[in-house]
């Protein structure tokens, strides 16, 4: 499949999307929506990819949705059309785990594609921000939601409100990221982290993942029944067997992803 907004490399067992659209500093149209959707169903079909990393440039991951696109947009069309949503959204839906790798500037929907990912490792030079309202509107793709569960209410509404970038010491800091790494080895160090989670069992990564996100959703006392239940199916794998046989006799598992 060709791309002419993100490149796609295969990097078994990691799948790499590196959004490339640098001429406006990769801000988010259609067709790169469209093209990441593709690429990230791609890598979730295929059996030998076992971790995701998206990226971007050293300047940007990606500086919002294309601003130039939806500028003569009335309400029928982004109605209609679902705007935002209707495409933007594959990242919550994939099942295998996806590194956000952060450099530079990540606003409005940079921001909110870097949050809707795992995790976020970001680079020093990093800069999250949801600029929306300096143009008359909000955040529309989840950032006033996620920002919200992230950083707390208080710094979500002043950077809402006002639209102040956030840095990369702020912003771990704030939880909004996992850590800060060196600029110059960010995707690197995203590529390594995606390929230590891979070599892991892929279902206990699948399902840890989705106990973690559940945390979003609904109580404690549910939450944690609903990890108890998933913990005790992770006993019908022969992974669980491996992963427990090799700690026993001393020696590294080889899992084999069932
Ligand atoms: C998803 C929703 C619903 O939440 C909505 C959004 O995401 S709205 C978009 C939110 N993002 C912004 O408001 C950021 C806009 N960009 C900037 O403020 C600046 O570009 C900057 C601070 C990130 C960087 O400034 P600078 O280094 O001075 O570079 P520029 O000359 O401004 O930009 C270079 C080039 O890129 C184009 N560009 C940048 N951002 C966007 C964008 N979001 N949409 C479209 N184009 C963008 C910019 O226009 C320049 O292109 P040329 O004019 O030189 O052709």
């Amino acid at each position: 499949m060709s791309y002419e907004m993100i490149l796609v490399d295969r990097k078994e067992p990691v799948g790499l999307i590196t959004l490339n659209r640098p001429e406006a500093l990769n801000a988010l149209n259609g067709k790169l929506m469209d093209e990441m959707t593709k690429a990230l169903r791609a890598f979730e079909a295929d059996d030998e990819i076992r971790a995701i990393v998206i990226t971007g440039s050293e300047k940007a991951f990606a500086a919002g949705a294309d601003i130039k696109e939806m500028q003569s947009k009335g309400y029928m069309d982004v109605f209609k059309e679902d705007f935002i949503t209707a495409n933007w959204e594959e990242a919550t839906r994939c099942r295998k785990p996806i590194i956000a790798a952060v450099a530079g500037y990540a606003l409005g929907g940079g921001c909110e594609l870097a949050m809707m990912c795992d995790f976020i490792l970001a680079a020093e030079n990093a800069k999250f921000g949801q600029p929306e309202i300096k143009l008359g509107v909000i955040p529309g793709a989840g950032g006033t939601q996620r920002l919200t569960r992230f950083v707390g209410k208080s710094k979500a509404m002043e950077m809402v409100l006002t639209g102040r970038m956030m840095d990369a010491e702020e912003a771990e800091r704030s939880g909004l990221v996992s850590r800060i790494v060196p600029t110059d080895q960010l995707v690197e160090e995203a590529l390594a982290t995606a390929g230590k989670i891979a070599e892991l069992s892929m279902p206990s990564v699948m399902i840890a993942k989705e106990c973690v996100n559940k945390a979003y959703e609904t109580t404690l006392a549910e939450g944690v029944m609903f990890e108890r239940r998933i913990f005790h199916s992770l006993f019908a794998t022969e992974d669980q067997k491996e992963g427990m046989s090799a700690f026993a006799e001393k020696r590294t598992p080889e899992f084999k992803h069932k």
